[in-house]
């Protein structure tokens, strides 16, 4: 299990997490919601060892992330980041073994890992394509492989973890609704999953439970069901108006932000 508390994180004079405790357990998926700088990708890094914090502590299957080696880490919890510069031209197939690098084993099975977390992402018909020749959502989705053949084989037992941020972003909503469909699955064999995302129905749709930040400071946390309500989607997203309406067979609510939005006035913008 992974249990974070109270944890801060400054940069300068800047607060951008604060006294935000969470957990995720295997077998669990858990959706990060907040506005744009609510501290999402702060927490993310924060919780997966990749950004220090100066308040608080994270533990990974009873142990401090502190006092876990890199490679040890990397054996038991992979991170999508929210973007990636690789300007090498690397094959797609390449890029994705990049993921096998913590472990030392023969050429035979990070070529399986690969062929597997390729046909788990659509990617298998790219994997001669030079990387910086794919498009945006291509690229994402070998990257997604790139992180998943880290966990691979998915062994039930391991006490693993995937952080995604924004992994769905560029992506067609088939290969969104594929993705989150493929986190779920994961989660369902024992990954403990935690993903960003702005899409508030992919949320609740997919996850067992939601965070939601606001400034840096934890507003919610709970099953979609009972959080997501117009009110609190009002208090994170800045006044976001929403309709909330349970679907009938799950009762997860499927939110639809209406017309009506205190938008910006373009006025003196479009003036002549
Ligand atoms: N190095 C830094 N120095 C100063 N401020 C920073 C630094 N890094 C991040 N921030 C600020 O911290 C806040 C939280 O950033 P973070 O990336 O966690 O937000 P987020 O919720 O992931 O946003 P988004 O949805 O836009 O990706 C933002 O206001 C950002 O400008």
């Amino acid at each position: 299990m992974l249990r974070a508390q109270n944890l801060t994180v400054r940069i300068g004079a800047t607060t951008l997490l604060a006294d935000v405790s969470c957990t995720l357990r295997p077998g669990e998926l858990v959706a990060v919601l907040g506005c744009n700088g609510a501290g999402k990708s702060t927490l993310l890094g924060a919780v997966c060892g990749d950004l220090r914090f100066q308040g608080g502590s994270v533990h990974l299957n009873e142990r401090a992330l502190r006092d876990y080696r890199m490679v040890d880490l990397a054996r038991i919890r992979a991170v999508m980041p929210q973007s990636v510069q690789l300007g090498f031209p690397f094959q797609a197939h390449e890029v994705v073994a990049l993921g096998r690098m913590p472990f030392n084993e023969p050429r035979a099975r990070t070529r399986e890992a690969v062929r597997q977390c390729m046909a788990l992402t659509e990617t298998a018909h790219l994997q001669t394509q030079v990387y910086p020749t794919l498009s945006g959502g291509e690229k994402q989705r070998v990257q997604l492989a790139r992180v998943l053949s880290q966990l691979w084989p998915f062994a039930p037992d391991q006490r693993q973890y995937l952080f995604l941020d924004e992994a769905t972003a560029s992506l067609d909503p088939l290969h969104q609704q594929q993705v989150f469909s493929l986190a779920r699955q994961l989660a369902t064999r024992g990954l403990g999953v935690m993903a960003v995302v702005h899409d508030i129905n992919l949320a609740s749709q997919f996850a067992d439970r939601v965070l939601v930040l606001r400034q840096g400071r934890l507003l919610a946390e709970g099953t979609p069901q009972a959080i997501l309500t117009p009110e609190l989607i009002a208090e994170a997203f800045s006044g976001l108006r929403v309709q909330c309406t349970p679907d009938a067979l799950t009762g997860q609510p499927w939110v639809l932000p209406l017309r009506d939005q205190p938008l910006p006035r373009l006025g003196e913008a479009l003036a002549d």
